[in-house]
């Protein structure tokens, strides 16, 4: 073994361990010198005797099943084997038998040990499966209405005597929803890829940027599961133009209508949107990585 300090011992019958475990099992092995992947039972455990008759029920809530990896000082890992008298279903047992303390660290359910062919349906539709990452991001605008500006939201005109300011268009629907995607991808946020100093964006339609956002994400391979926003502002009425903005931002996204929802809510009076000094808007978008 040279100088290195820890053996993690695996069972050869248990093809579905991850990487999270084996560094679960690291971290924990620096801190107590044996420790074994485990989780807790979920079944009531029965001890059963003669003639099938149960002769006890331990309490679940003390119950871990034992999986591998079980990492051990090789120091102590050797001096249990060089100790061991009879067999043992683990190593750990055997080094519970030597007098050493042994933890137990987050294994995985999905970590299944290969035993009989029921396991082997079990383990083949798992490793079938494809690994799907997800992300979730929020994102929040907010433009003062100004008199004699277009009100640009999710690339709908909407008739109203004033408009947001703004470097671009002052889409503030767009805006949010590309920071709650941006978000998600852990990409910055619309200032970092569009810069309001970038003259080239001076009255720029928000449905291009939202358009090169998708250019962003799918640089770090994302797919967009769905994206949900809620406008803020006391006037004028927006539910009529709904449609639109989500036929608008689909389009620019490059995903079904049904992916994009779009609401809007008065403030009551209250705030800067309740005076309708300006318009606000919250976004939340959901991510996937296949
Ligand atoms: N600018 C707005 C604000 C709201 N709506 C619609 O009205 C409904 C009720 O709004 P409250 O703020 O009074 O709860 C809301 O659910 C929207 O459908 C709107 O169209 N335009
Ligand atoms: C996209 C940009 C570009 O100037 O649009 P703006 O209209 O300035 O809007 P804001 O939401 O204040 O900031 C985002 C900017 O980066």
């Amino acid at each position: 073994m040279g100088e290195r300090r820890w053996v993690a011992v695996h069972d050869g019958a248990r093809p579905c361990v991850s990487g999270d475990v084996l560094e679960r099992a690291l971290a924990e092995v620096r801190g107590t010198g044996a420790a074994i992947a485990a989780v807790p039972v979920k079944d009531t455990i029965k001890v059963v005797g003669e003639e099938r008759v149960i002769s006890d029920t331990p309490d679940r809530a003390t119950l871990w099943a034992a999986q591998t990896p079980q990492v051990f000082d090789y120091q102590i890992l050797l001096d249990a084997h060089r100790a061991a008298g009879v067999e043992y279903t683990d190593d750990a047992a055997m080094v519970e038998a030597a007098g050493h303390r042994v933890t137990v660290f987050w294994g995985d359910y999905h970590n299944l040990k290969v035993t009989t062919p029921e396991d082997l349906d079990m383990v083949s539709l798992l490793l079938a499966r494809p690994a799907v990452e997800y992300r979730v991001g929020n994102g929040a605008d907010a433009h003062a209405l100004a008199a004699g500006r277009a009100l640009v939201l999710g690339g709908v005109t909407v008739p109203h005597p004033a408009g947001l300011a703004g470097h671009s268009d002052g889409d503030a629907l767009s805006h949010a929803v590309i920071d709650a995607l941006l978000g998600a991808a852990g990409c910055g946020d619309i200032g970092t890829h569009f810069p309001p100093e970038d003259p080239s964006l001076a009255g720029i339609s928000s449905l291009l940027l939202l358009e090169r956002t998708v250019g962003v994400l799918a640089e770090g391979g994302w797919c967009i599961a769905n994206v949900d926003a809620t406008m803020l502002a006391q006037r004028p009425r927006l539910s009529p133009h709904v449609p639109l903005m989500r036929r608008n931002i689909a389009t620019a996204l490059s995903v079904e209508q049904s992916q994009v929802s779009v609401k809007a809510t008065t403030t009551d009076y209250l705030g800067f949107t309740g005076r309708e000094e300006g318009i606000a808007v919250v976004a939340v978008a959901l991510l996937y990585r296949p």
